[in-house]
């Protein structure tokens, strides 16, 4: 049974149209990254999957069931984009709320909400209101509200918006803490956030699914390296690459920056002729990666 599958999904908003025949299926696997532009849909596709709006066409199916049906409860969780705590109650008393929601007993419910507060690391804030909270902890709050019963597939939408380094690291570091138990989906437009994260990104843009792949194997049979210089000719530099053993392909990203390709290779002799160019040159690098970044994969020519 697929997770997630949209099959020409579409929904307007008046005369605009916001997601345009938009079909996936995701699988079990690791995270999903939701990326795309403004505007692009994914809040909307995010509402349509948790039954909050319904589709003006097409079908969608979440672990096997209709959205918003009551099968769902408890296994399908969400963290909105605009996620807000009630500013009336203590946090405690908000996530046994919610836990009690789901039809927990009430002492189950008061161990549930501190189980997903020790998750996010904040069992110490419990009694507090969300006033007397930084925006990083409410934002851990409200992602353990989404927690709260062990769901088996939780969308985050813009999970670490907003967020400083620390906030944002504890917020991955638990994804990925958990990653093996539940299934998550996270839309974001921190590209370096969710490459670190995900396997698999859906690009959405205007409404509809415009690439979708691995985040480690962006293509079956193709290697890369990428090359991001702090000093160089890039004149002069790209023929060099170009020249090197292997090397079927350079495309310049940004100035000082290549993503060579390759076919699969074994061993580093290509890092080392890239040294040693560098070297005869006199050029410094800033980063030499195995591989491509989830921006390039999804920006480079070679795969528009
Ligand atoms: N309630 C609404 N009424 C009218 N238009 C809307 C409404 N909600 C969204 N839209 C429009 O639908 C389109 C998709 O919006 P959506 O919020 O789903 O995009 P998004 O990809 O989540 O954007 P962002 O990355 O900025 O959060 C946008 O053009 C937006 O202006």
């Amino acid at each position: 049974m697929s997770l997630i599958k949209c099959d020409q999904v579409s929904l307007s908003y008046g005369s605009h149209r916001a997601l345009d025949c938009l079909s996936f299926t995701v699988e079990s696997g690791g995270p999903v990254a939701l990326v795309g532009p403004n505007g692009a849909g994914k809040t909307s596709l995010f509402s349509c999957l948790c039954g909050y709006q319904r589709p003006d066409s097409g079908s969608i199916s979440v672990l096997g069931h209709a959205p918003g049906s009551a099968a769902l409860a408890g296994r399908l969780a969400a963290l909105p984009q605009d996620a807000k705590l009630d500013a009336r109650f203590s946090i405690k008393a908000q996530l046994t709320y919610f836990a009690r929601l789901q039809g927990m007993s009430a002492k189950q419910a008061q161990t549930e909400a501190m189980r997903v507060l020790a998750l996010v690391d904040l069992e110490g804030i419990a009694d507090k209101q969300p006033s007397e909270l930084s925006h990083g902890m409410n934002k851990r709050v409200s992602i353990a509200q989404a927690l709260l019963g062990n769901p088996e597939l939780v969308l985050l939408d813009e999970p670490t918006a907003g967020l400083d380094p620390a906030n944002t690291k504890a917020i991955r570091e638990l994804i990925k803490s958990l990653k093996d138990q539940t299934q998550f989906m996270i839309s974001s437009h921190n590209l370096d956030e969710l490459e670190k994260l995900c396997s698999s990104v859906l690009y959405i843009d205007k409404g509809q699914l415009t690439k979708s792949m691995a985040v480690e194997s962006a293509d079956a049979g193709v290697s890369y390296l990428t090359l991001k210089m702090m000093s160089a000719d890039d004149q002069t530099l790209l023929p060099a690459l170009e020249r090197l053993t292997g090397v079927s392909k350079v495309e310049q990203t940004a100035a000082g920056e290549f993503v060579l390709q390759t076919q699969p290779r074994q061993g580093h002799q290509l890092e080392s002729e890239v040294l040693e160019l560098l070297s005869a040159h006199g050029w410094q690098y800033r980063m030499l990666l195995n591989g491509r970044t989830l921006e390039d994969s999804l920006f480079s020519s070679a795969s528009q």
